[in-house]
């Protein structure tokens, strides 16, 4: 993260940073602007969402965090991994909205497969993938296959495959939007109780007002394409949150101030 003429000061805060975007722009080789200029910061251990209207550029931001995708121009950093030089994964993991799992095998080696990729033994893996499926709840659907779950099982499973490399920074693209309301709750608990104990930094994006403000310590709304930043909310309030959190006052009161800053970026959209 740090440049040679960097002083010892902005040094000290670069190293805080898990994810820098100075000025990203993204063209498609279709001629589509898609983001940009685009500026982010995310410090280590930060739970950030990216909202903002249909097509305006959030997976494409995402991708081009994970490296997918090369930014047209402008800077992409991330932080250096502690650990092992070489992570498995370059230290991220990556959950999409589609599950994606293979169905023909077991649960355990769909979480198992990023290892198995990677050359670490099999019983490791097996074991990590284990320990990874604990963490998300489905400690007993190991060896179930994936037409055996239920929708927010198997986004769960993905979640696994998505941790189980023990990735410094958790990139998620509308993971939950296709699940039901009460399950949707149950996986944003979820995710929050894992956020807290693993200290990942995570980047969710969402349409949702409601579940933005939920999970995130900042919501950063993003305008219609090409995405730029239209407001930077942070959102404070009691850890860790719970359900109480969701009916209260202060819950509102962000749903409100997002929403209004979220507006601005659907005038002129049809909403057909
Ligand atoms: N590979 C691609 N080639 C050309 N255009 C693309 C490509 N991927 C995305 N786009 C276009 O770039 C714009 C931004 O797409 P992107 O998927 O990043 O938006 P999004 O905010 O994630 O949308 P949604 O919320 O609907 O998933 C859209 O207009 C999309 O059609």
């Amino acid at each position: 993260m740090s440049d040679a003429k960097t002083s010892p000061t902005v040094e000290a805060s670069l190293t805080a940073l898990a994810v820098s975007l100075r000025g990203v722009t993204k063209a498609y080789d279709n001629g589509v602007m898609a983001l940009g200029p685009f500026d982010l910061a995310v410090r280590k251990g930060e739970f950030i969402s990216l909202l903002g209207p249909s097509g305006c550029g959030k997976s494409t931001a995402l991708r081009l965090i994970a490296g997918l995708s090369a930014a047209s121009s402008g800077t992409v950093r991330m932080s250096r991994h502690e650990g092992p030089a070489q992570k498995i994964g370059h230290g991220i993991g990556f959950v999409f909205q589609e599950p994606t799992l293979m169905p023909w095998t077991s649960v355990r080696e769909n979480v198992r497969l990023p290892l198995k990729l990677g050359g670490v033994p099999k019983a490791e893996g097996r074991a990590r993938a284990d320990a990874a499926l604990a963490s998300v709840g489905l400690a007993d659907f190991a060896d179930a296959f994936p037409r055996e779950l239920s929708g927010g099982m198997k986004m769960r499973v993905s979640l696994a495959r998505a941790l189980v490399t023990d990735p410094d920074i958790l990139l998620m693209d509308e993971p939950f939007a296709a699940l039901d309301e009460i399950t949707r709750f149950r996986l944003n608990n979820d995710l929050l109780a894992l956020w807290r104990s693993l200290g990942k930094t995570v980047i969710f994006v969402t349409h949702s007002v409601f579940e933005s403000v939920y999970l995130s310590q900042r919501v950063v709304v993003m305008t219609a394409r090409p995405g730029r930043i239209q407001a930077d909310i942070r959102i404070e309030t009691l850890e860790p949150r719970g359900e109480e959190f969701r009916t209260s006052a202060a819950y509102s009161d962000y749903c409100r101030r997002v929403s209004a800053a979220l507006a601005p970026s659907y005038s002129g959209q049809s909403m057909l």
